[in-house]
């Protein structure tokens, strides 16, 4: 008798859980190979073990090793979520021992139960979780689709995933990725887009690689020469083979396709030959060893060593950035900015974060306008309002007409969202939202629209260590943790004699600053950074109206009790809000006068508001 798929795998499982043994004729041999396997583990399917989790601090080490594939796959699930039509979906990649790196998920997903699992830093091993499709595609290499009650959990039997790896260059599994979905939206094509996007993920790794050589692709059909299933060699310029994807050995199996073969011994003609051929014209045809024939193109030239940086964008005159860690933000933050990723920017109070902010808006070429945001300023009532606009008469004191909202001023250029981590928790939920579609929903009604934003936010505090505490949340952490760039506090500066003598020059004080009193300077802790050094260098010239700054003058500087650096150091919320009371309840001239950001400022008013309350 013929019984349909369904009623096999309703038998498969009341097996599997009474005897705790494998039928392998109602099963997929993927499927049940993979029950075995837990089964060996010793996993129970009816007490599935608690889900292993890595920490905060953990998680961003694992990101920051993912290196250059991380921006990589960033964008490839950008794009497999909104091909993925429909709702009620997750886009996943985890490191090829499980360990769930980023997810984006529509908002109807995340609404489900699932959503608390299925979390940047859960482990989502075959050994943990039982069959899954990212667990079980990293235990095979091969690509999976396990739904619904071919989990071996029966928590996850409203779940169905499909999964595919993702190998490295030289062969290695670097990760796999997901697209996960309730059972009742399951749609036939996903698994063909989730291959795709990991083969795109793939030739972005093999390009960045070989982004210095020679780059071939080729295909036995012409017309898919500039499609994913072209084939990629990549040789140095004098023909040594350094690497082949996994098309291009298909193509060319039975010859030898390891890195440093030469050219010849895998193609009739000269490399020399080939290369005239490939400049001249868009495509060409080459012939391998054994008389398969193929349309072949150079799609990438290696750059002149003069011009490697090319897409490199320099640094805003004023901006010194001569220190390698600070290079190395810059460097983050634009390739994040030209693939429009979010960026989160570290980095102690006036250390440079909205320069740097302005750089990525710079380097992403958008030409809508920079529109920095500070959260800490803005009153908790009216953050909604200002970010997204409102309508006429929403609220008591509403602009008359209504407002479009800073985030829709922004369209076509980048949003700065500085202190976010004193964004309130109801705010968070509504950022999040943003992310996930980019429409912006006035306040009180009115019509949503679309926005194309580059979002960059800025934090003094170790977001992940909020996320740890209950105080920021951590799907909101993760989606703006896309690329995480850290400024070093200028004490940490390699280049602090660039800084100063540069900070003077603008000051536009034609002062001269000898070795000894920069070496002086070098000592000092500098707890509000370069805007410190700056304030500092504005007293130091008013003092010494000969134009010459010198040690002694220094020294008595940060003797001196009312100094703006002396103040800073020993400085307390009480010493601030006085001088901000002082000072007629002015934030700036508080900022000036004690030589802090306006951010400290306000931290330190709203603390005290908080111990008063
Ligand atoms: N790399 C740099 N070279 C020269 N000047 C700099 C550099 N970075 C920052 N500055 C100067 O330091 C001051 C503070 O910079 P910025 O406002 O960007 O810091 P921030 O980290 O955003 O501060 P906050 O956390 O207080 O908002 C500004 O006057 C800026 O021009």
């Amino acid at each position: 008798m013929l019984i349909s798929a369904e009623d096999r795998l309703v038998r498969a499982r009341a097996v599997l859980e009474r005897r705790h043994a494998i039928p392998t004729d109602l099963l997929a041999p993927d499927i049940s190979a993979s029950w075995s396997r837990c089964l060996a583990y010793g996993l129970d399917p009816e007490k599935p073990p608690a889900l292993k989790h890595a920490a905060p601090a953990a998680l961003r080490l694992a990101r920051e090793a993912a290196g250059a594939m991380r921006p990589l796959v960033l964008a490839e699930m950008e794009n497999l979520y909104h091909q993925i039509a429909g709702s009620n979906f997750m886009i996943a990649f985890a490191r090829a021992d499980g360990l769930l790196l980023d997810t984006i998920a529509d908002s109807s997903f995340n609404a489900t139960a699932h959503v608390t699992r299925i979390q940047p830093g859960c482990f989502w091993s075959e050994q943990g979780c039982g069959t899954n499709a990212l667990g079980s595609v990293a235990a095979t290499g091969r690509g999976m689709t396990i739904h619904g009650g071919e989990h071996f959990f029966n928590r996850y039997d409203q779940l169905t995933c499909t999964a595919a790896p993702v190998y490295g260059p030289s062969g290695v599994l670097a990760g796999v990725l997901d697209a996960s979905s309730d059972c009742r939206s399951r749609q036939q094509h996903t698994r063909a887009l989730v291959g795709m996007a990991a083969t795109q993920i793939e030739n972005g790794l093999f390009r960045d690689l070989y982004r210095n050589a020679i780059v071939m692709a080729f295909h036995s059909r012409a017309e898919f020469l500039h499609t994913l299933s072209a084939g990629l060699m990549a040789f140095d310029s004098s023909g040594v083979l350094m690497g082949a994807n996994p098309r291009a050995k298909l193509f060319l199996q039975g010859l030898p396709t390891e890195a440093g073969m030469r050219f010849e011994t895998l193609f009739r003609g000269t490399f020399g030959a080939f290369l005239d051929a490939g400049r001249h014209a868009p495509q060409t045809r080459l012939q391998d060893g054994v008389g398969s024939v193929f349309a072949a193109h150079v799609e990438h030239w290696p750059p002149p060593p003069a011009t490697v940086a090319a897409k490199r964008v320099p640094a805003a005159q004023g901006f010194v950035a001569l220190d390698p860690a600070v290079v190395t933000a810059m460097r983050q933050v634009e390739a994040a900015a030209q693939r429009s990723l979010p960026i989160l920017i570290r980095g102690e109070t006036g250390t440079g974060k909205e320069q740097l902010a302005r750089h990525a808006h710079e380097a992403s070429g958008r030409k809508g306008a920079f529109i920095p945001i500070n959260c800490a300023a803005l009153p908790e009532n009216l953050i909604e309002a200002e970010l997204f606009g409102h309508a006429d008469g929403a609220f008591t004191g509403a602009r008359r007409g209504g407002a479009a909202g800073l985030v829709a001023q922004a369209h076509g250029g980048t949003v700065f969202l500085d202190e976010i981590g004193d964004m309130p928790m109801t705010l968070q939920a509504v950022l999040l939202r943003l992310l996930d579609d980019w429409t912006i929903r006035p306040v009180g009604g009115g019509a949503a629209r679309k926005v194309d934003v580059l979002l960059v936010a800025a934090t003094h505090v170790d977001l992940a260590d909020q996320v740890e505490k209950g105080r920021f949340r951590a799907d909101l952490y993760y989606r703006l943790d896309a690329v995480e760039a850290i400024l070093p506090p200028l004490r940490a500066r390699t280049d602090f004699a660039e800084i100063a003598k540069h900070s003077l020059a603008s000051l536009g004080m034609n002062t001269d600053i000898d070795a000894q009193v920069l070496a002086l300077l070098a000592r000092h802790a500098w707890p509000g950074n370069i805007r410190e050094l700056r304030n500092v260098l504005t007293r130091l010239t008013l003092i010494n109206p000969q134009c010459r700054i010198d040690c002694a003058s220094v020294e008595a500087l940060f003797k001196t009790p009312e100094t703006p650096c002396a103040g800073l150091r020993g400085q307390t919320v009480a010493r601030i809000t006085a001088v901000h009371r002082e000072l007629g309840g002015n934030l700036s001239a508080a900022a000036r006068r004690l030589g802090v950001s306006r951010n400290t400022v306000y931290r330190a008013i709203r603390s005290q508001r908080r111990e008063n309350a």
